[in-house]
């Protein structure tokens, strides 16, 4: 992988850590603060802390200029009447004006032709990729080396530049800023259940899915070498994998305290680094060799069928086809709540199209309906926003039906992405 990687001359590890300011109402900006003077670019900015900090400059201008809804739940795209069956869902005409047409702020839709002035044509540099874009594709996940994300971003876009980022919001922001050019995120896990933050970023960002990928997930519990079991009172991990090892860890008979960490392969770095000796991390094997740990126990998840299933961002769609299984994922939400949740899936349940997924979570805009029930009191009813995945293309008829449908019944829809199932034959986690 020609990712960031230890053997890189420049640099150690420095994931893209956010400082967000707001420069504007509504618009958020991502800072770069490092760990090292020296940031490692295979392809071209210079390596120096100045280089990079003007890279993200101009990358940040070119944003402010554009004025995106970003950190708006979208709910403002709503049935819009468009004859454009498929942009009128997802809230836009064109895929262009959410992502790089600049916004003509003076400019109202009167046609009046002064303000028309201020329009801003398109260039070509700003269809261009950012400064440090190399030959390779750059693939945003959140983690250090040697999380799953980073062995995600690798069996989606094989030899492709991984860019660790700290925290999900920030991997969606790289590729925002064009600093990335995809971002890979865990959603769901077959033991643990979904990744609810990604769910809601989402839907508060404006990127589209463009593919997944299941990835078999297989822990080991990691110390110092030298280190006992007997001497191990806390083991620290991402909550997922603590979830995922819950039922091991107690067989084990280990008398430790379990605390939650950003990510594996960082629980496993922060070991090594702090010289703990009291402390074991739950990660990967490739992330033991990578911070110089033993494998104290190996396999510790509690089924062998544990698989995580990461999808892939861009800032654009891909054309969905028909000549291989496809899925596609919406989100959706009603002011009658979840009254209309049969309809919907009766949209899809008569056009003969199987649902992968269904998942709910608090409509952070209007998180409480009341229900004024005269003498008796006021009912309160929680509201939510319905994540659906489908098995059809929204190329597919029957999908542009079922959706036609699902649209008189909800009063927010849109589509996240029409993209190919993961199909790679079954192969459950090495070494089980
Ligand atoms: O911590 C990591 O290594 C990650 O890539 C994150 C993550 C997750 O968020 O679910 C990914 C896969 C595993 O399920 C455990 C953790």
């Amino acid at each position: 992988m020609q990712a960031i990687s230890p053997s890189s001359p420049l640099v150690s590890f420095i994931p893209i850590r956010r400082r967000i300011t707001r420069f504007a109402p509504n618009k958020l900006f991502v800072h770069c603060i490092y760990r090292s003077d020296s940031v490692y670019f295979p392809n071209g900015v210079g390596s120096s802390r100045a280089d990079w900090q003007s890279s993200c400059a101009i990358l940040a201008s070119k944003v402010a200029a554009q004025e995106q809804p970003t950190d708006k739940s979208g709910e403002d795209y709503v049935n819009d009447g468009s004859t454009d069956h498929v942009a009128a869902i997802n809230g836009h005409k064109t895929s262009m004006d959410l992502d790089l047409v600049p916004l003509n702020k003076g400019s109202s839709d009167d046609g009046n032709s002064n303000n028309n002035k201020l329009m801003k044509p398109l260039t070509i540099t700003d269809l261009s990729p950012a400064p440090m874009h190399g030959s390779h594709l750059r693939v945003a996940y959140q983690g250090v080396p040697g999380a799953y994300s980073e062995a995600a971003a690798e069996k989606a876009y094989p030899n492709c530049e991984a860019i660790p980022c700290d925290q999900f919001e920030v991997a969606f922001q790289a590729v925002e800023l064009w600093i990335a050019d995809r971002a890979v995120l865990p959603i769901e896990n077959s033991l643990g259940g979904s990744i609810h933050r990604n769910y809601d970023l989402l839907l508060r960002h404006r990127l589209h899915i463009v593919g997944e990928v299941q990835l078999p997930v297989h822990h080991c519990l990691l110390a110092l070498p030298g280190v006992r079991k007997e001497y191990i009172t806390r083991v620290i991990s991402h909550p997922q994998a603590l979830a995922q090892c819950e039922l091991t860890l107690n067989k084990l008979g280990l008398n430790a305290a379990r605390e939650a960490v950003d990510d594996t392969a960082g629980a496993a770095e922060y070991i090594a680094t702090n010289n703990l000796r009291d402390t074991a991390a739950i990660a990967s094997a490739r992330a033991a060799e990578l911070y110089g740990l033993q494998i104290l126990a190996d396999g510790i998840h509690d089924d062998s069928n544990n698989v995580t299933r990461f999808v892939m961002l861009a800032r654009e769609p891909i054309i969905p086809r028909t000549d291989r299984p496809f899925k596609t994922s919406i989100v959706f939400a009603h002011e009658k709540g979840t009254s209309v949740l049969f309809k919907v899936l009766s949209a899809f349940a008569f056009r003969n199209i199987s649902l992968t997924k269904i998942e709910s979570r608090p409509r952070r805009s209007c998180p409480i309906r009341l229900v004024d029930n005269a003498n008796i009191g006021t009912a309160k009813h929680f509201e939510y926003m319905f994540y659906v995945d489908f098995e059809a293309s929204m190329a597919d008829v029957r999908a542009q039906n079922a959706l036609a449908e699902v649209q008189e019944f909800t009063s927010f829809l849109r589509v996240l992405g029409s993209y190919p199932m993961d199909m790679t034959p079954w192969c459950p986690s090495s070494g089980d």
